[in-house]
C-alpha cells in the first residue's frame, strides 16, 4: 500500500487513459514481451487446425520458370496429393512455388516476416500471417510441420534447415523427416558434414543419416509418408505394450 507522499499525483487509470506525455514505453522490453505473447497467441490459433503439414524451404530469389521453382511446384503439389497442407515463408522465390504447386487442390499456408522493404505474402496462400519476430515463426514452422523439405537457398534457408536439424539431433523434438532437394546443389554440404565435421569430431557419424537427399519430388512425399507410417506403427507398439502392462498391474 502506499501512503502520502509516496501516493503517485494521478491514479492508474488517468495514466492509463491520458495519450499525452511520452510513449517511450512502446519501445521498452516489457511492452515487448507483450507482443511477442500476442504474436505466439495468433499463431497458434491461426494453425492449431490445419492438420498434418510440411514445411517447405528455399531461397527467396528465384524466379518463376526456373528448375528449382518448377521443382518446388512439383513438391508442393505432390504433398497435397498425399493429404499435407503446405507451409512455406509466404514470400516469392521457392516459397512462392511451394504454395502456388498446393493451391488450389490443398492448404497453402504463408508464414511470412516483416522485412526493413516492403513485402507481401504470395498470391498463392490459403491462411496467411506476418511475424514480427524470425524466432516465433520458426517456432510455428517447427510445431504444425510433420516434416521439413528444403530447396536451394541462401542464408535464410540454411538458417531454417540447421535450427531443424539442431532440433533432431539433439533429442529437443522427435526425430521428423528433412528432405534436401536438389543433389548437385547440396552434395557438397554433405561431403563436408562428412569429411570435415564427422572427421573432426563436430558431429556423430550418424548425423548426416538425419537428411534424406534427392531429386525426384516423388520421392520427397514417399519419404514423408514412410517415417509417418513408421512413426505410427512404433505408436500403435508402444500404446499396446503400455496397455498390456497397465492391464498386467505393473
Ligand atoms: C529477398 C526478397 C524477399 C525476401 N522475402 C522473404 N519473405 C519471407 N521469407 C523470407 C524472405 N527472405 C528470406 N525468407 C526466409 O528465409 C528463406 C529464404 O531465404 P534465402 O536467404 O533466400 O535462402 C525462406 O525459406 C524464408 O522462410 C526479395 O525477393
Amino acid at each position: 500500500m502506499l501512503s502520502g507522499k509516496a501516493m503517485p499525483e494521478s491514479t492508474y487509470d488517468q495514466r492509463l487513459l491520458d495519450t499525452r506525455g511520452s510513449v517511450e514505453w512502446l519501445h521498452q522490453d516489457p511492452w515487448r514481451v507483450l507482443r511477442i505473447q500476442s504474436e505466439f497467441v495468433e499463431g497458434f490459433g491461426l494453425l492449431a487446425e490445419v492438420g498434418p503439414a510440411v514445411s517447405v524451404f528455399g531461397s527467396a530469389r528465384i524466379k518463376p520458370g526456373s528448375e528449382y521453382y518448377e521443382l518446388a511446384e512439383r513438391v508442393g503439389q505432390g504433398l497435397v496429393e498425399a493429404g499435407y497442407a503446405v507451409i512455406t515463408g509466404g514470400g516469392p522465390g521457392i516459397m512462392e512455388a511451394g504454395n502456388k504447386g498446393a493451391n488450389p487442390g490443398g492448404l497453402s499456408v504463408g508464414l511470412g516476416i516483416e522485412l526493413p522493404f516492403e513485402q507481401q505474402l504470395n498470391e498463392h496462400i490459403d491462411i496467411g500471417i506476418s511475424f514480427r519476430y524470425f524466432f516465433v515463426r520458426k517456432t510455428m514452422f517447427i510445431k504444425y510441420s510433420q516434416a521439413f523439405v528444403v530447396l536451394p537457398g541462401g542464408f535464410g534457408t540454411m538458417d531454417e534447415l540447421f535450427e531443424a536439424l539442431t532440433l533432431v539431433q539433439t533429442g529437443k523434438i522427435t526425430r521428423f523427416p528433412i528432405v534436401l532437394v536438389g543433389r548437385e546443389f547440396w552434395s557438397p554440404l554433405l561431403e563436408w558434414f562428412k569429411g570435415t565435421l564427422v572427421a573432426e569430431g563436430m558431429i556423430s557419424p550418424e548425423d548426416p543419416d538425419l537428411l534424406h537427399l534427392t531429386d525426384d519430388p516423388e520421392e520427397v512425399v514417399r519419404v514423408i509418408v514412410e517415417a509417418h507410417r513408421e512413426e505410427n506403427r512404433r505408436r500403435e507398439e508402444t500404446a499396446v505394450v503400455e496397455a498390456a502392462a497397465t492391464e498386467a498391474g505393473t
